[in-house]
């Protein structure tokens, strides 16, 4: 998959098939609209384009970044794209130059003048340009015109692309992993900078790689402890995970700490990557550092056991 992110400087595609979206996840639904876009790309022999707008048009309109949490950063979402076969993504800076072009300029002066498409793809409620003036209508009138097929992306489909993404970020945020990785059709995972703690976890057996998120746009799943799988350094391991603040030693700051299963190496400064499998408990506050201890040794056991799959 070649990358674009400078929009005047793409390559003459040949047959290009084209879909715009977010596609924040890659999910479940999106990998519908992704199959439909490699179908029609097969058939008239053709390129797959996915334009994709970075930073998320939400953050530019609502003027409120930090509200703002994602499922993926911008690298996860080329990753995942990636694995699905896409020909070409295009990376556009939806700026405010860009979400005040006019309806007709975008579908003339972007789509058509940059891409020249054999066919676009799009959903029969897409709306795009100022104020949201274009629609499918619209699309398909300047197809004609210009010369390119406009296909529909069915009523259905899209449907379950915005249930998704809600849902998803719902169910991240609420500790249900289950929902989330069933709709996302993978773990929801994200990358962490190991840095340092108070140094206590190895005082009582347990390790925890300390982790910090670099992207503040990429949302957090829920306080509570996870059995999950981390990437590092090209090996899968598994272990556990703690998110909160954690009461037992009167913490006050949020963090992120995950213990490896069978392992003893100093990672600091390491980016690892977490995949979230399993939820397992509530953060709880214990009496003292021998019985949170105990409830480690049963987290891990848990962890193991569902994990035994993977
Ligand atoms: C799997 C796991 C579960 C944890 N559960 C809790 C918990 O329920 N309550 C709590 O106060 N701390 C919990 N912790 C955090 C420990 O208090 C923390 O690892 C310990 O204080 C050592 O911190 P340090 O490595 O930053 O020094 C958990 C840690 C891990 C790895
Ligand atoms: N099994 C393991 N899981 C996580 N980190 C480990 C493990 N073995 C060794 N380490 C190293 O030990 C550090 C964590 O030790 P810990 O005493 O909890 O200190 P800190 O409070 O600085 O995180 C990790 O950052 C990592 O470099």
């Amino acid at each position: 998959m070649q990358v674009h992110k400078d929009i005047t400087q793409l390559p003459a595609f040949k047959n290009a098939v084209v879909t715009t979206g977010t596609f924040d996840g890659v999910h479940t639904g999106h990998q519908q609209i992704i199959a439909q876009l490699k179908a029609e790309a097969d058939r008239v022999n053709g390129e797959t384009v996915i334009i994709t707008f970075h930073p998320h048009p939400r953050t530019v309109v609502k003027h409120n970044p930090s509200a703002v949490h994602l499922l993926n950063t911008l690298d996860e979402k080329i990753w995942l794209l990636r694995q699905k076969g896409i020909d070409h993504l295009v990376v556009v800076p939806f700026n405010e130059a860009f979400s005040n072009l006019s309806a007709h300029d975008y579908i003339h002066d972007f789509l058509y003048t940059r891409f020249r498409p054999h066919t676009v793809i799009i959903g029969y409620d897409h709306r795009f340009g100022k104020n949201r003036q274009g629609d499918y209508h619209l699309m398909e009138q300047k197809g004609v015109e210009l010369g390119f097929v406009v296909k529909e992306i069915p009523e259905q489909v899209l449907n379950e692309v915005a249930i998704s993404s809600t849902r998803i970020r719902e169910a991240i945020a609420h500790n249900d992993v289950i929902t989330a990785n069933y709709c996302l059709g993978y773990p929801y995972f994200f990358e962490g900078l190991v840095v340092e703690g108070n140094r206590l976890g190895r005082t009582i057996g347990y390790p925890t790689a300390n982790l910090r998120i670099q992207q503040e746009e990429k949302l957090v799943p829920g306080n509570g402890v996870y059995a999950v799988t981390i990437n590092i350094a090209g090996e899968i391991l598994k272990g556990m995970m703690n998110i909160g603040v954690r009461p037992t030693v009167n913490g006050v700051n949020r963090t992120i700490e995950v213990n490896i299963f069978d392992f003893d190496k100093d990672i600091y400064g390491q980016v690892l990557r977490i995949n979230v499998h399993h939820y397992l408990r509530g953060e709880q506050k214990f009496n003292g550092l021998d019985a949170l201890k105990e409830q480690l040794a049963h987290d891990r056991s848990q962890a193991i056991e569902l994990l035994q799959p993977l």
